[in-house]
């Protein structure tokens, strides 16, 4: 009889701490009751196909190039590769550059919307960009990039992986329509980030999107608490 009691005691105070278990709503005080925000780099933050413009046209002048209203499809070289198949490497050459990413422009509000994010109560931002595979250049660049527009204290929130689904978070915001990698079931929502390359894809019924940095993120981020 004692030992039942002890047991459904026990149990009492099992299910109570549970009920309590601030995921999210009570304490507060849990790292669960923050919100992470994952936010990628190029076309988010970036102004990866500006850029890439600006230095094609002036380093193969006498080649046709694609405008930024006539941009489809994730991939640049691919679309280069379809116009002319020789352009395809002369793409690839850009990004592959020294100073490519280093001298990137920042997508027009994103400096100021990330600094103003990363001061929100309760939330944690990070930037989860992956690097080209020719690392020559590349992964100092977007380090360096990011101490000069967003603060070397910025630094410690940069994580470079090449496959996005491990890292967990709340929200990753991306221009890329399509994330894949080992994990099945990321725990992030993917917010699509509008740009020249996805802007003309159909309207999907279980993707979001935020337009621009003037678009309403903070509502995005709110929602997700
Ligand atoms: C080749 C290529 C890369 N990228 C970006 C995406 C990746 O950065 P991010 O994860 O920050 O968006 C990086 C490496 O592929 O370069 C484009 O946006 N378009 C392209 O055509
Ligand atoms: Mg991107």
């Amino acid at each position: 009889m004692a030992l039942q009691l002890r047991r459904t005691a026990r149990l009492r105070l099992l299910l109570r701490g549970a009920a309590l278990s601030p995921r999210r709503g009570c304490a507060g005080l849990s790292p669960a009751s923050r919100l992470r925000v994952l936010l990628d780099m190029d076309g988010v933050i970036a102004d990866f196909e500006g850029g890439f413009l600006k230095k094609y046209r002036q380093r193969y002048p006498n080649d046709p190039y694609i405008s930024l209203e006539e941009r489809r499809g994730f991939w640049v070289s691919t679309q280069y590769g379809e116009l002319r198949g020789d352009l395809c490497d002369k793409a690839i050459s850009i990004w592959e550059s020294k100073n490519f990413f280093m001298e990137l422009e920042p997508i027009p509000g994103s400096v100021e919307a990330v600094k103003e994010m990363a001061k929100m109560k309760n939330t944690d931002v990070f930037i989860c960009t992956s690097p080209i595979k020719h690392y020559a250049h590349c992964p100092y660049e977007k380090y360096a990039w990011v101490e000069r527009h967003l603060g070397p204290d910025f630094l410690e929130k940069v994580i470079l992986t090449r496959d996005k689904t491990i890292v967990s978070g709340d929200i990753l915001i991306d221009d890329k329509p399509d994330i894949f990698g080992v994990e099945p079931n990321p725990s992030w929502e993917h917010i699509l980030f509008t740009a020249c390359h996805n802007k003309h894809l159909p309207a999907s019924t279980t993707q979001r999107r935020l337009l621009s940095w003037a678009d309403d993120w903070r509502g995005i981020l709110e929602g997700k608490r």
